[in-house]
């Protein structure tokens, strides 16, 4: 659109001038749209017109008038204006979708001040305008006609879209094949012009060194254009891949694989990584989001974010990547979204074997609205990465999620013990704080990711069976379906009242795997009582309970589980 400061700039300049489009094509439209609030007039007769922008040949007295010819076979044209004494200009608009990506050839203009204030208002539309000679003109004719036959043969959408603006001109499609086929055979010599050939005619525009401004900002123009239709041309194989693996069953996209396109693409630039890693990661997105809608999945999954945190590993393990996935910036976020039903499934950690109880995941359990329907386990194995090649005794400060942290005191204590410990909200998270004196603790596959250094790997103090345990969560169903039930209850402040519930579990034979205690947050000494009972808990159960209880709050009933069903 062109800007209201720059409309203004034509306002002094042929007011009142009138105007007529004539032609149907999707160039003469926008013209018209654009003409529309300037101080010309747009007139629907070509008689009453002063300036006449036409797509053909006009058949009416034209005394008076100047014209603008866009006509394709300009030999016939040129002709025909300079015939009748009309002042005009002869323009070949490659016109492609939106005036900033169109370049439009100039052959032959009168001296007319009409025609020399329409060519600046194009300029200004962020149209270039090329004068070209009569030589340069045939072959630019030749090349897009060339394409136009290349692309239906071909039967190429995107050869297509190059040589698109041609169809405006559908009574001459002929002309253009029968052109292109003199054209072709010359092909086969070696005297025909690299330019001739679409795609490297258009590379070579790109990588040619624009030497004015307009060239560099037209380049730029080219450059997103030619970007977005390799993106288009992407999503359409990509949407080809996904139609066969939906035949095979095959999941949407393995996160390895995806891995190592990205390292490819990293390993041939000199660019920002994390910036290009991220480009590449959202057009990757684009063609799975496609994949999700082609597989009917409409589920989504919440981590803890960012991508390869301990919970994004465990989601994967779950679910491999047939979900979409919504990484949070905590527990409690995932939480709070599953809840309002924003994610169909939260995946939290609740327990570890060396740092025991997730104290902020329990109490948001309490008092937020979810179930837990599943439990999932992760062997866990952290390892200290950096930026770069560190040695232990410059590391001034050491990022990570406090579970991690928990689980490498005696690494730290040994080896680091001068270094200030800063907590992050997930060990992924750390990556974005990590400067040239600083190290991490996460994951091995985090640390490939991000492209980090590891400096040290197994630094947790279990070597083995660091397990962690997460609840896989849903919106309230009420379904008490599992080998175990968790739930939080409170009792009395009198003797004897935890003891009568433990009694109802002992007296029933059900063993307790789980018992916490947390702050009640009324008075000092008042507790709520955490426990996982082995056993699904039944409605006698439940009476027998409430009898003991001040409440009780069930959790969830759930077993075990290897695999989510994102298809149930
Ligand atoms: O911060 C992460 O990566 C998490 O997913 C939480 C966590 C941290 C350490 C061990 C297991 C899970």
């Amino acid at each position: 659109m062109l800007k209201d400061s720059k409309k203004q700039n034509f306002q002094w300049r042929l007011r009142g001038l009138k105007v007529h489009i004539r032609g149907k094509g999707p160039l003469t439209e926008s013209l018209k749209k654009e003409l529309i609030g300037t101080v010309w007039e747009l007139t629907d007769s070509i008689l009453q017109a002063e300036l006449v922008v036409s797509e053909d040949l006009l058949d009416v007295d034209l005394s008076g008038k100047a014209v603008v010819d866009l006509y394709p076979f300009k030999d016939k044209s040129v002709a025909f204006y300079r015939e009748r004494s009309v002042p005009f200009v002869s323009i070949f608009p490659v016109f492609y979708k939106e005036f900033a990506f169109s370049e439009f050839y100039v052959l032959e203009k009168s001296e007319d001040e009409r025609i020399t204030t329409f060519l600046d208002f194009l300029k200004n539309l962020g149209i270039i305008l090329k004068d070209v000679s009569w030589g340069e003109y045939k072959e630019i004719l030749e090349k897009y006609s060339v394409l136009l036959f290349l692309a239906r043969a071909l039967k190429d959408s995107f050869l297509m879209g190059y040589a698109s603006h041609l169809l405006n001109w559908r009574e001459e499609t002929g002309n253009f094949l029968a052109l292109a086929e003199k054209v072709i055979p010359r092909l086969k010599d070696n005297d025909f012009p690299v330019e001739h050939s679409e795609l490297i005619g258009e590379f070579s525009k790109l990588f040619r060194p624009p030497v004015s401004l307009n060239e560099m900002r037209h380049k730029i123009r080219l450059i997103d254009f030619v970007t977005l239709g390799l993106i288009d041309e992407r999503m359409k194989v990509a949407k080809r891949i996904a139609e066969e693996k939906k035949k095979t069953d095959s999941p949407v996209d393995l996160r390895e694989v995806e891995e190592q396109k990205v390292k490819e693409i990293l390993d041939r630039t000199s660019l920002n990584p994390v910036r290009v890693r991220r480009v590449f990661e959202e057009i990757m997105k684009l063609a799975k989001e496609e994949e999700y809608r082609l597989l009917g999945i409409s589920k989504t999954v919440a981590v803890l974010g960012p991508m390869g945190s301990f919970s994004d590993e465990m989601a994967l393990k779950l679910i491999g990547s047939r979900i979409p996935i919504k990484y949070c910036a905590s527990t409690d976020e995932i939480i709070r979204m599953v809840e309002k039903g924003e994610a169909d499934y939260g995946i939290v950690p609740i327990e570890n074997s060396t740092h025991g109880t997730v104290i902020p995941v329990l109490d948001a359990l309490l008092n937020h609205e979810v179930e837990v329907f599943g439990e999932a386990k992760l062997e866990v194995h952290h390892c200290l990465v950096a930026k770069r090649r560190l040695d232990l005794k410059e590391i001034k400060r050491i990022y990570s999620h406090p579970q991690a942290i928990s689980q490498s005191l005696g690494f730290i204590n040994a080896y680091l013990p001068h270094a200030e410990i800063r907590y992050t909200t997930s060990t992924s998270d750390a990556v974005n704080l990590l400067d040239d004196e600083s190290a991490a603790i996460m994951s091995e596959n985090a640390a490939r990711m991000y492209g980090l250094f590891i400096l040290r790997k197994s630094i947790q103090d279990l070597k083995e069976k660091n397990i962690t345990r997460f609840y896989i969560i849903r919106r309230k169903t009420g379904k008490m379906e599992g080998k175990y039930t968790s739930l939080f209850f409170g009792v009395q402040d009198k003797p004897g009242a935890l003891k009568a519930v433990l009694d109802v579990f002992a007296n029933k034979g059900m063993n307790l795997r789980k018992l916490e205690s947390r702050p009640a947050r009324t008075f000092l000494g008042d507790y709520v009582f955490f426990v996982e009972v082995e056993a699904p808990l039944g409605k006698e159960d439940l009476k027998d309970l409430e009898k003991v209880t001040a409440f009780y709050k069930i959790i969830g009933v759930f077993d075990e589980i290897e695999e989510l069903d994102v298809f149930e």
